[in-house]
């Protein structure tokens, strides 16, 4: 998961920089992802000198690393309110004055679902990224988590609408991935897409998909990880 030279040093002091946002009783959404995983790991250093956190994971692998660096876990019925989301993405739309500026494409690790469940309903939602993620055109596939009787159907409808569906294969698995939620994935290339919200109404409208990887409108702020620091989009 990890990658090496500097994009790793980048995403290391993203997600350092989003970890230092944590306040003593604050609940925090921790997403996944190898750049949220260095805010993950930041946050378990700081609960070992003593802050008091409750997270809540958005996936297995989230949930495996806070609780291997010492996070107390919580979950999203248990608590009336999150106050801070740390997550990753796969592109971030970087064009102010655009309407989709601070767009997001999540999902690489078909965590989306449960990350798009807890980061929007948190007080504030920090995207942690690296220069890499930062684009002006949306152009990257989109991945649908969608129920397994569905699969077919969908990618029907995606055609319909234009886009291409590929079912997402597993990598060391014959067959194909299966989320967290026991889903599969179709990943939609869509040429660019001009009008994220659009295509986000159009996608939630499908019968079948469980969630989509755009995050139209729900981050509150971007720490983009470079060589000498961390900038900061507020949106
Ligand atoms: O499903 C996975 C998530 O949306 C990740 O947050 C996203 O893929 C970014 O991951 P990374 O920080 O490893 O690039």
């Amino acid at each position: 998961m990890k990658t090496d030279g500097g994009t790793d040093a980048a995403k290391r002091r993203a997600g350092e920089r989003a970890a230092e946002d944590v306040e003593d009783g604050f609940v925090v959404g921790l997403g996944t992802g190898s750049t949220t995983a260095y805010a993950i790991e930041a946050i378990g250093r700081r609960v070992g000198d003593g802050l008091a956190v409750q997270g809540i994971p958005t996936s297995f692998q989230s949930r495996k690393l806070a609780l291997e660096v010492g996070i107390p876990l919580t979950s999203l019925d248990a608590v009336a309110s999150i106050d801070l989301a740390i997550d990753g993405a796969d592109a971030v739309v970087d064009a102010p004055g655009s309407d989709a500026h601070g767009t997001l494409v999540k999902g690489g690790g078909a965590a989306h679902t449960r990350e798009k469940l807890v980061d929007s309903a948190a007080d504030r939602f920090v995207v942690v990224a690296d220069p890499s993620k930062l684009t002006d055109r949306l152009e990257r596939s989109v991945p649908l988590e969608v129920l397994p009787a569905a699969h077919t159907v969908v990618a029907d409808r995606i055609r319909d609408l234009g886009g291409e569906p590929s079912l997402r294969a597993a990598e060391r698995k014959d067959g194909p991935v299966v989320t967290d939620n026991g889903n599969l994935v179709l990943d939609c290339t869509f040429g660019e897409i001009e009008e994220p919200a659009t295509l986000a109404d159009r996608l939630s409208a499908l019968p079948g998909v469980v969630d989509h990887g755009l995050f139209v409108g729900l981050a509150d702020a971007t720490y983009v990880g470079t060589d000498g620091g961390v900038e900061v989009r507020q949106y």
